[in-house]
This record gives structure tokens, C-alpha cells and sequence, in this order.
């Protein structure tokens, strides 16, 4: 029931987003502050979702997907749920702020206001929610970055935040695409790519296309070390994404899977680096 509630998965890739930040980040790893990094944002990531299903109870309870929530089935009361969250929210915030200081933890609570304050309400009333959603997503880099010692306006972390902003928008529509009548009978404005005759999305393969453009910039700008690793793992997804029709599983799973990707390539190329 806690897993349904803090959307495990989903809280867990948020911390392999901060680790991809703190990895990008051109300093020896502290493997302590690494691992206090992943589970702080993952609590944090945690509480978002709990908090979300409490302020969100009434429209969950009308989308297939989302009715087995704890809360629309009852079997987690509102406060229980409000509690649940703000005991992550607490562990989470607490653990960032002893590890890595002021600022990550303060960054990581912005995000959650951005989520619940923005983003949450924002969704009942216009289809753009999705764009100001994304920036919620580029949170996680931004709280692993500065916890390794970096600002906030380098270009590096924004080039990286970014990727991950692109990333969410074709990540939204694919796990949507089924559920498009579920959005709209609930009341949510959903904005989805228009699909060809043949199946194609021409606007969701450009969202990807641009994804990959801006995750081969870290290599061709030296950000990170691990250009022949990054490239070797993201140069042929233009193909996989291209061929829509023909690899759709296995461009779905990379496509899900993609923060963890590129986490793992900037780890790799540390790793060569011997910085680890
Ligand atoms: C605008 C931003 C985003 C939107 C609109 C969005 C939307 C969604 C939705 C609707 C689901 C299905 C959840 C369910 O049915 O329970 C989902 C699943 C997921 N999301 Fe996102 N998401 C966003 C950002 C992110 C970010 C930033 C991450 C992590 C870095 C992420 C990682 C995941 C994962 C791993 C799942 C799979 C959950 C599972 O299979 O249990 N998403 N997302
Ligand atoms: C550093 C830090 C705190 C990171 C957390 C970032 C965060 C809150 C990510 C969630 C992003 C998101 C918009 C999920 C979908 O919510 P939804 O409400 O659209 O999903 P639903 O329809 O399944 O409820």
C-alpha cells in the first residue's frame, strides 16, 4: 500500500537523477554523501507523491489507472496518508540537509513546492501543466549538483536539468498514450502529440530527438568524461526511436528507463576516471 502511495519507482529514479547530478559534478565521489543524496531526494520524491494523492483523492478515484490508490479505496484515511508524507518530507529534508547543506535541501524543497503548490492544481485547469510539471523533474539534478559543490547557474547542471526536462514530456505521453480517455473523463486537460495514420507522432519523436541532441551535447562539450560510453549508449536511440513502430518495446523501456541511462554513462565515465 506504501509503494502505491509513494510511487516507489518513480521516487527511486528521482534519486538516480540527484546521483546523476552530484556525478556530473568534476569531484572525487563521497560515497557517503552519494548515498545520503539518493535516498534524501528519493524521501523527498516520496512525500511529493503521498501529498499529491492526498490533494488529488477526488479525481484519482475517477481514472482506471489511479483508483486503486490507497486513498480512493479507503484503505488509507487523508491524515493518514498527510502524515505518511510529511514524515518523508521530514526524513528526506533532514538527511539532505545534514549530508550536503543548506542549499541541496533547499533546493529539493522548492521542487515540492513547485509539484504540489504548481503543478498539482495547475493540472485540473489548463493542458500547458505538463511543461510547468517538467521543471519539477529537473529538481533532483539540481539538489545532486549542489550537494557536490556546484552552482546552480553553471551550464553544465543546466544543460543536464535540461535533459531531463525534454525527457519527461515524450516519458508523460507514452505512459498516457492508453489513458487519454481515462484524463479526459476525470476533467484533466491533457495535451498529447497528434498520431499519423501510420502511428507516428511526429511531434513525440521530435521531443526525443531533441532529448538525445541535448544529452550528446555533455559529451561533445567535455562535460562529462564518459563520451564514448554516453555515446555508445544513446547514439543508435535515434534509430530505436526513429523505427517507432518496429522497436516500440524496447524504445518504451529505454524511454522509461532513461534517467537511470544517462546516470549510468556519467557514472562509467568517473569510474574510468578512477574519481569514484
Ligand atoms: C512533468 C513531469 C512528469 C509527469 C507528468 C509524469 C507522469 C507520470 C505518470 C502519469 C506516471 C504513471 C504513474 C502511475 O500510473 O502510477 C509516471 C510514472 C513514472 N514516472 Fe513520471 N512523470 C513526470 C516526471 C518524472 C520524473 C522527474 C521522474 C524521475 C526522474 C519520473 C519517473 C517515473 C517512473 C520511474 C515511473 C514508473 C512508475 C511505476 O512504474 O510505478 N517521472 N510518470
Ligand atoms: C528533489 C525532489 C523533491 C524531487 C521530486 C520531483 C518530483 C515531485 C517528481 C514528480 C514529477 C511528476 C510531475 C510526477 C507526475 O505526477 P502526477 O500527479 O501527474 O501523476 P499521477 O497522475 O500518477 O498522480
Amino acid at each position: 500500500m506504501l509503494a502505491r502511495l509513494f510511487r516507489l519507482r518513480l521516487s527511486l529514479m528521482n534519486g538516480f537523477a540527484a546521483a546523476a547530478g552530484y556525478l556530473l559534478f568534476p569531484s572525487p565521489v563521497q560515497r557517503p554523501t552519494l548515498l545520503a543524496l539518493f535516498l534524501g531526494v528519493a524521501l523527498m520524491a516520496a512525500a511529493g507523491s503521498a501529498l499529491n494523492q492526498v490533494l488529488e483523492r477526488d479525481l484519482d478515484a475517477l481514472m482506471r489507472r489511479t483508483c486503486d490508490r490507497p486513498l480512493p479505496t479507503k484503505k488509507l484515511s487523508p491524515a493518514a496518508a498527510a502524515l505518511a508524507g510529511l514524515a518523508a518530507l521530514a526524513a528526506g529534508a533532514s538527511l539532505l540537509f545534514i549530508a550536503a547543506g543548506a542549499v541541496p535541501a533547499a533546493v529539493a524543497l522548492v521542487t515540492l513546492i513547485w509539484y504540489l503548490a504548481l503543478y498539482t492544481p495547475l493540472k485540473r485547469v489548463s493542458s500547458l501543466a505538463l511543461l510547468v510539471g517538467g521543471v519539477c523533474g529537473c529538481g533532483a539534478p539540481l539538489v545532486g549538483w549542489s550537494a557536490a559543490g556546484g552552482g546552480l547557474g553553471d551550464f553544465r547542471i543546466v544543460l543536464l536539468a535540461g535533459v531531463i526536462y525534454l525527457w519527461q514530456v515524450p516519458h508523460f505521453w507514452q505512459l498516457q498514450r492508453k489513458e487519454a480517455d481515462d484524463y479526459r473523463r476525470a476533467g484533466f486537460h491533457v495535451f498529447t502529440p497528434a498520431v499519423g495514420k501510420k502511428g507516428s507522432a511526429p511531434l513525440g519523436r521530435l521531443w526525443i530527438i531533441s532529448m538525445i541532441t541535448a544529452t550528446l551535447m555533455l559529451p561533445v562539450f567535455g562535460v562529462v568524461q564518459a563520451a564514448p560510453i554516453l555515446c555508445a549508449l544513446l547514439l543508435p536511440l535515434p534509430f530505436l526511436f526513429l523505427s517507432w513502430r518496429r522497436w516500440d518495446r524496447v524504445a518504451a523501456l529505454v524511454l522509461h528507463c532513461y534517467p537511470l541511462l544517462v546516470t549510468l554513462a556519467i557514472f562509467g565515465g568517473k569510474f574510468i576516471g578512477g574519481a569514484v
